[in-house]
């Protein structure tokens, strides 16, 4: 068997995602089943100061050779880095995105990839321009549940589907939770709000059911209606959003098929150990294929036939890992300490395609995370919200 190649990450940012992305990274892949590559941390950046990144160097337990920097610009002139990750808030991953990729690094970047679908799109040409690798950091799709659910669907067991009803919200009790209106999730100028934050995850398994399981010469865009409420004390991010979207099909692949989308800061489909209710439904005429919460790190689905048939697997994020830090204090998921949280797998894919040649993640590429934005764009047009121009802008560099 041939030596497994290490890819060498840079890390922008050194916020809570950071952290976990870091600690799962350095989770052995063998522990996966992953023998073709290895991960490495080479360096870590902080906006704030280079002590910054040297605490999170440690406590990350990232090798003791790293190197930490005090600004993101230095980071990326790093010459001995292979993909630098980028863990800003929304606002900010159009700006850092070019950056990094200005400078000649592959960019695996948290979702939301922008603010919306015009960032994108400049950010797919840059990479095109500069040959790089470049990928939504949409980690849930790269979760052996969601390849089993996606093959699910394409061999044809629940029939053509039909229907997807796809929830991923939390009931955060916001106006508690970030009083002073200043944390990221409310913030208009860190592109705050449901949508572009819990609301991808909900399009997330709609597209990932409804749109990436089509052959690709006959996938199409969704037509959508919108309502969205916005968050009193800003006005301006969403607190609840919901959406319906109609796929268009031919009548062999079942006709039009239909998805209702939705996401709260307020309210939620709650998931307890007992009566867990599913966030995710995908119908079709044999059969229905449930995913329990949360949408953005499930680990139990269940399928229902019409015969009768019931057949549920849970989907534990293997070990051994360092436990998580991710406590959001909003009922976000916590991994069991001895367990990875599950970043590793689109971190394998980022490895492998940069290994491959590949400048695009395999279980959601460019055209479908703009697609996805644009999705989203009309979402917000159609419910009135905009963000600052600063925000908006595909200008760069623009100083946020
Ligand atoms: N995949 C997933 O499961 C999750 C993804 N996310 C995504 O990751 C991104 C970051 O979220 P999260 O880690 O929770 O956010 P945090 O607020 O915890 O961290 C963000 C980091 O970004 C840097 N930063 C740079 N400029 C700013 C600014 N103006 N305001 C705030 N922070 C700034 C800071 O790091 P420094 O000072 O070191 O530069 C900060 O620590 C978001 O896009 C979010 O959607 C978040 C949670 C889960
Ligand atoms: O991506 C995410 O998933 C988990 C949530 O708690 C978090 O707010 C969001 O950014």
């Amino acid at each position: 068997m041939s030596t497994p190649k290490t890819i060498r990450w840079g890390i922008l940012a050194t916020g809570g995602i950071a952290q976990t992305f870091t600690k799962d990274l350095l989770v052995d892949p063998t522990t996966r089943g992953v023998k073709h590559i290895k991960h490495t941390v080479v360096a870590a950046a902080s906006s704030s100061s280079k002590s910054r990144a040297e605490q999170f160097l440690k406590d990350t337990g990232s090798p003791s050779d790293a190197k930490a920097y005090g600004s993101y610009e230095e980071l990326v002139k790093d010459g001995n880095i292979d993909v630098i990750y980028i863990a800003t808030p929304h606002s900010h991953h159009y700006q850092n995105a070019m950056l990094c990729l200005d400078a000649g690094k592959n960019v695996l970047c948290e979702k939301a990839f922008t603010v919306n679908a015009a960032q994108t799109r400049a950010l797919a040409d840059k990479a095109k321009e500069k040959n790089l690798f470049l990928m939504e950091a949409v980690w849930t799709r790269y979760f052996p549940l969601s390849i089993y659910v996606r093959g699910l669907i394409t061999s044809g067991r629940i029939g053509p589907v039909g229907r997807v009803f796809a929830d991923n919200s939390i009931a955060m009790n916001p106006e508690e939770s970030f009083s002073d209106g200043k944390h990221r999730m409310v913030n208009p100028d860190l592109a705050g709000g449901a949508l572009l934050d819990l609301g991808i995850y909900s399009l997330t398994w709609v597209f990932q059911t409804l749109y990436h399981t089509q052959p690709k010469d006959t996938r199409q865009p969704p037509k959508v209606v919108a309502a969205l409420k916005s968050y009193g004390p800003t006005q301006a991010a969403d607190e609840t959003t919901t959406m319906v979207l109609s796929f268009p099909r031919s009548a062999e692949a079942g006709g039009e098929a239909h998805a209702i989308a939705t996401t709260s800061l307020r309210v939620a489909t709650l998931y307890h150990e007992d009566g867990e209710v599913p966030g995710i439904r995908i119908q079709g005429p044999k059969g229905e294929i449930q995913v329990f919460p949360p949408a953005f790190r499930p680990t139990h689905t269940r399928l229902v036939m019409k015969d009768g048939t019931i057949e549920d697997k849970h989907w534990p994020q293997p070990g051994p890992g360092k436990g998580s830090n991710f406590k959001n204090g909003f009922g976000g998921a916590q991994n069991p300490e001895g367990e990875g949280h599950g970043m590793f797998w689109e971190a394998d894919e980022a490895a492998t395609a940069i290994v491959e040649g590949r400048k695009e993640g395999k279980y959601e590429g460019l055209a479908e995370s703009i697609l996805i934005m644009e999705v989203m764009d009309e979402v917000r047009k159609q419910g009135g919200l905009v963000y600052p121009e600063k925000i908006e802008t595909t200008k760069y560099p623009t100083q946020l």
